[in-house]
């Protein structure tokens, strides 16, 4: 794989097409996710936020259009092996073990990434080679204190952290999150902003969100989404002043 260079875009789309029949769902959009960067994804319901989403992580084959990832044309690629290359989506499709507890589930992610063989009797469970960076990454997603505990007796917000120490324990090159914010409240809303802020110190976020306070406290940049074309790219101050972006989706009181 050729070496990515200082600040070249670590996700690189290019001219995506896909239509449903006579609908584009996707219509030439061109987008970048350069390193240490959040950047949002915003726009009305059924304006192919999920639809692009997936083209990226290769669930959904694109008409038309290049995807590069760290310089790499994945376009060929499954989705299998666009997750192995760093590259998945977190959130949506969860992999959390009710059963488990925190650390146990988080072990076992970190066992995945590594390749390693996860037995699940007490020699696994003292081996610090999983116990230790699953307690790390448990601590970054604000979860630390509650390693014991089983999933399925988390909160909610708890459990988003669960996913995210998770998504952590695979060393993604980029996260792709698909509406973290859904149904945190308000605190726990918070909790997961400042967690994502963290986060993009990891790798850069492309963020699907309706929620517009977090969009606007995390995003460096926002791209809206508009009948499947990004109508306008920029500083949460651009999108803003945008009066395109202001008729067509955050309304005249934003
Ligand atoms: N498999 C499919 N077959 C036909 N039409 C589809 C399919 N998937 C999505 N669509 C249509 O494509 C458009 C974009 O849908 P998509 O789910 O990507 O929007 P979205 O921006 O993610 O919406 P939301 O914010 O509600 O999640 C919608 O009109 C939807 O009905």
């Amino acid at each position: 794989m050729p070496e990515p260079k200082l600040n070249e875009p670590i996700l690189e789309i290019r001219g995506l097409r896909k239509s449903f029949g006579a609908l584009a769902a996707t219509d030439d959009v061109s987008l970048d996710l350069r390193p240490g960067e959040i950047h949002a994804l915003i726009g009305p319901n059924g304006a192919g936020k999920s639809t692009l989403i997936k083209q990226i992580v290769g669930e959904i084959r694109p008409d038309a259009g290049t995807i590069r990832f760290e310089g790499q044309v994945i376009d060929g690629l499954d989705a299998a092996a666009r997750a192995r290359l760093g590259l998945a989506r977190s959130f949506q499709v969860s992999s959390v073990i009710p059963d488990f507890t925190v650390l146990q589930n988080v072990m076992l992610a970190v066992a995945g990434a590594s390749g390693a063989v996860f037995r699940f009797h007490l020699p696994a469970l003292a081996d610090r080679k999983l116990t230790e960076p699953a307690l790390f990454h448990i601590e970054q997603a604000g979860l630390a204190g509650r390693h014991l505990v089983p999933a399925a007796t988390l909160s909610h917000g708890e459990r988003r952290k669960l996913e995210i120490a998770m998504a952590l324990a695979l060393r993604p090159r980029a996260f792709l999150l698909d509406e973290p914010m859904a149904g945190m409240g308000l605190e726990g809303g918070r909790q997961l902003t400042a967690i994502l802020a963290e986060l993009r110190n990891e790798a850069p976020i492309l963020l699907v969100e309706h929620d517009m306070d977090a969009v606007f406290a995390l995003a460096d940049r926002i791209s809206v989404l508009v009948y499947g074309r990004i109508i306008a790219t920029g500083s949460v101050a651009e999108i803003r002043a945008n009066p395109e972006v202001r008729r067509s989706y955050l309304g005249e009181d934003a």
